[in-house]
């Protein structure tokens, strides 16, 4: 296994238009492989985010038809890294819409596919309500990508909120954790950071969570500040609020130190009911 991974959250601002979209991703992802970047990832719906379920459901199409898939794809392998489009509007094989991540290896191959499980169903503070489950069936599985640098864990967004998946991943061998997302500008300030530290300390893996930021659309303005995070919840790089490139260069090996020291995801004492305590 690989111990040394340079890795970078490529943050963008999605709107209803996916030519340009593509545009503004393939341009950070040429820049992050002039960077010497080993492996990119994109934000959650970095090909396209509109307000309305028919603006999604007329924009979504099969893996063989998409057309951010197919760039991504050809990119993948000419630049020779590995890209995760964070997410995708997609339809499955039996045509239903999902949100999708999507994992391409350095020849452009589809490595890995992880459907959101958790959907953003929510009514904030302020009015706004939105039903991310009118948009796309969940998925019911939790994915880990097997790479040359180890386990990846596949997660989007509102699935932060749900420490189980975590541990679940950690379990079956993630070292890395990505969590893309187009996190809200209400809850950004008071839950991005926090929430994904203690996924972080909690797991032992280095997190990776590139984000949307900017205005999306109007009524919808997205909260940035991509991060990566090391095991031991330390901020590597935070993208702030512009659209841009963030990368670092990860010690894999730090996962195995840090597991040693602390060793809370083995400890775990199943057997006692919560009664009891
Ligand atoms: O709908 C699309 O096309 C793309 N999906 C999203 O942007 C999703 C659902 S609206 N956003 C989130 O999950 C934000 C979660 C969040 O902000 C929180 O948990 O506080």
């Amino acid at each position: 296994m690989v111990s040394s991974l340079r890795i970078a959250c490529a943050q963008t601002t999605a709107t209803p238009d996916p030519a340009a979209n593509l545009v503004q991703a393939e341009a950070l992802i040429r820049s992050a492989a002039a960077d010497g970047v080993e492996f990119v990832t994109l934000p959650e719906a970095f090909d396209f985010l509109a307000p309305g379920v028919s603006d999604i459901h007329g924009y979504a199409e099969r893996e063989a038809e998409h057309q951010a898939l197919r760039r991504l794809s050809s990119l993948a392998a000419e630049l020779s890294l590995w890209i995760l489009a964070g997410s995708v509007s997609m339809r499955a094989d039996d045509g239903t819409p999902v949100n999708r991540s999507v994992l391409f290896d350095a020849q452009g191959r589809i490595a890995a596919q992880y459907d959101k499980v958790h959907l953003f169903d929510v009514d904030l503070p302020g009015g706004e309500a939105i039903r991310e489950s009118d948009f796309y069936r969940p998925g019911e599985r939790a994915v880990v990508a097997d790479t040359p640098w180890g386990g990846i864990g596949l997660s989007i967004c509102y699935d932060m909120r749900f420490p189980y998946l975590y541990r679940r991943l950690a379990k079956r061998g993630a070292r890395i954790i990505a969590v893309p997302a187009a996190f809200s500008s209400f809850t950004g300030p008071l839950h991005w950071h926090a929430l994904l530290r203690a996924r972080a300390i909690e797991t032992g893996c280095f997190v990776v969570a590139p984000g949307q930021c900017g205005d999306n659309h109007p009524g919808r303005r997205s909260y940035g500040h991509s991060l990566i995070i090391d095991p031991w919840g330390r901020v590597i790089a935070d993208a702030g609020e512009e659209p841009g490139l963030i990368a670092a260069t990860l010690d894999l090996e730090e996962v195995d130190r840090f597991r040693a020291a602390i060793p809370s995801l083995s400890s775990d004492r199943a057997l006692i009911e919560e009664a009891s305590l």
